[in-house]
C-alpha cells in the first residue's frame, strides 16, 4: 500500500476529509459502500484470518503462518509475492467478489475493528489469528506509513499525529478500543490472540501455539526447524542491511517521544485500557 512522497502538502482539513464515520468509527475511503457487503461475506470453516490494527506487524505475521500453515521455505517467501496470496478483505484490490471465489483453505487479513468483520466469524465459523503490538511503536509506524503514503500525504508533526491516535481519531478508529474488543473474545474457541512484542521475545513458543491452533501437527525436531525458519523471517526485516537501523525492533519509540509526551501518552493509556488487563511490553 505504502506509495510515495506526495508533492502536496495535506492541510488538516484535507487530510480529515480522506476519511468517513462508519458508525463512530474513522475509516479509509476504500471501505466506503462496502461495509454491508463485508458483514454479510460469507465466511468458510477452513478460513484463517489474520486481523491487526494497522502497522502491528501484519506482514511479518503473515509470513509466519503462511509458513507454519503450508511448511514453505523461508528464502521461498522472501521470492513470492506473498501479498497476493493473502488478501485484504476490504482494500480495493483485488476486491470482494475476488475474494469470494479463491480457492481453501482462503487466508485473509483485515485491519476492521471485531463488530464491522463478517458476522460468520462472529459465530466461530472460522479460525481468526490477532496481533496487537505496543501502542507507542505502533504510532510512531502508523506516523512514518502515513508521512510516506501518497493518499494521505500527512505532513504534520509527529506531535500532532499522536495526539489523533490518542483522541481515536486516525484510520480504523480507536487502537484501544480495537484491542480491546478482541481481547474480550480471546477465550473464543476460534480465535487466537498474539502480541508482535512476543515474536521478538520467545518466538518459539508462539510457533507452537500457532502450530497448535492451526492444527498443524508437527513433532520436537520439526517445531525447531520451523521456529528456525521464522526467526530467519523475523531477522530479515530487523537487521536487513537495505532497511534503517533496527526497523520493526521493540522499544524504537524512545528515540521519538518526548518526556511530556511520553507522560500525556501514559495518562491516556492508563484512562483507556483501564482494568482490562492487557499488558504489553515496550521494552525488551
Ligand atoms: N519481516 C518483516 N516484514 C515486514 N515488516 C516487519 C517484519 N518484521 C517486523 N516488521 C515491522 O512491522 C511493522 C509494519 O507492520 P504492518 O506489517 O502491520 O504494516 C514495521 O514496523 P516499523 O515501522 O516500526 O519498522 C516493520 O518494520
Ligand atoms: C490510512 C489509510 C490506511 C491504508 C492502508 C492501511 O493498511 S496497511 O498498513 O497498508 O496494511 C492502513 C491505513
Amino acid at each position: 500500500m505504502a506509495e510515495s512522497e506526495a508533492e502536496t502538502p495535506s492541510t488538516p482539513g484535507e487530510f480529515e476529509s480522506k476519511y468517513f464515520e462508519f458508525h463512530g468509527v474513522r475509516l479509509p475511503p476504500f471501505c466506503r459502500g462496502k461495509m454491508e457487503e463485508i458483514a454479510n461475506f460469507p465466511v468458510r470453516p477452513s478460513d484463517v484470518w489474520i486481523v491487526t490494527y494497522p502497522k502491528s506487524g501484519t506482514s511479518l505475521l503473515q509470513e509466519v503462518v503462511y509458513l507454519v500453515s503450508q511448511g514453505a521455505d523461508p528464502d521461498e517467501i522472501g521470492l513470492m509475492n506473498i501479498d497476493e496470496q493473502l488478501p485484504v478483505l476490504e482494500y480495493p484490490q483485488p476486491g470482494l467478489d475476488i475474494i469470494k471465489e479463491l480457492t481453501s483453505p482462503r487466508l485473509i487479513k483485515s485491519h476492521l475493528p471485531y463488530r464491522f468483520l463478517p458476522s460468520d466469524l462472529h459465530n466461530g465459523e472460522s479460525k481468526v489469528i490477532y496481533m496487537a503490538r505496543n501502542p507507542k511503536d505502533l504510532v510512531v509506524s502508523y506516523y512514518q506509513f502515513h508521512r510516506s503514503l501518497r493518499t494521505m500525504s500527512y505532513r504534520g508533526t509527529f506531535q500532532e499525529f499522536c495526539r489523533r491516535f490518542m483522541n481515536d481519531k486516525l484510520g480504523y478508529g480507536s487502537w484501544f478500543e480495537h484491542v480491546q474488543e478482541f481481547w474480550e473474545h480471546r477465550m473464543d474457541s476460534n480465535v487466537l490472540f498474539l502480541k508482535y512484542e512476543d515474536m521478538h521475545r520467545d518466538l518459539v513458543t508462539m510457533v507452537e501455539q500457532l502450530a497448535r491452533f492451526l492444527g498443524v501437527s508437527c513433532d520436537k525436531a520439526q517445531l525447531e526447524a520451523l521456529s528456525e525458519h521464522c526467526h530467519q523471517l523475523v531477522d530479515q526485516c530487523c537487521n536487513a542491511e537495505a532497511l534503517p537501523v533496527g526497523r520493526g525492533r521493540v522499544g524504537l519509540w524512545k528515540d521519538i517521544f518526548t518526556v511530556s509526551m511520553n507522560e500525556k501518552f501514559d495518562l491516556v493509556y492508563k484512562q483507556k485500557m483501564g482494568k482490562c488487563g492487557l499488558a504489553f511490553d515496550f521494552y525488551l
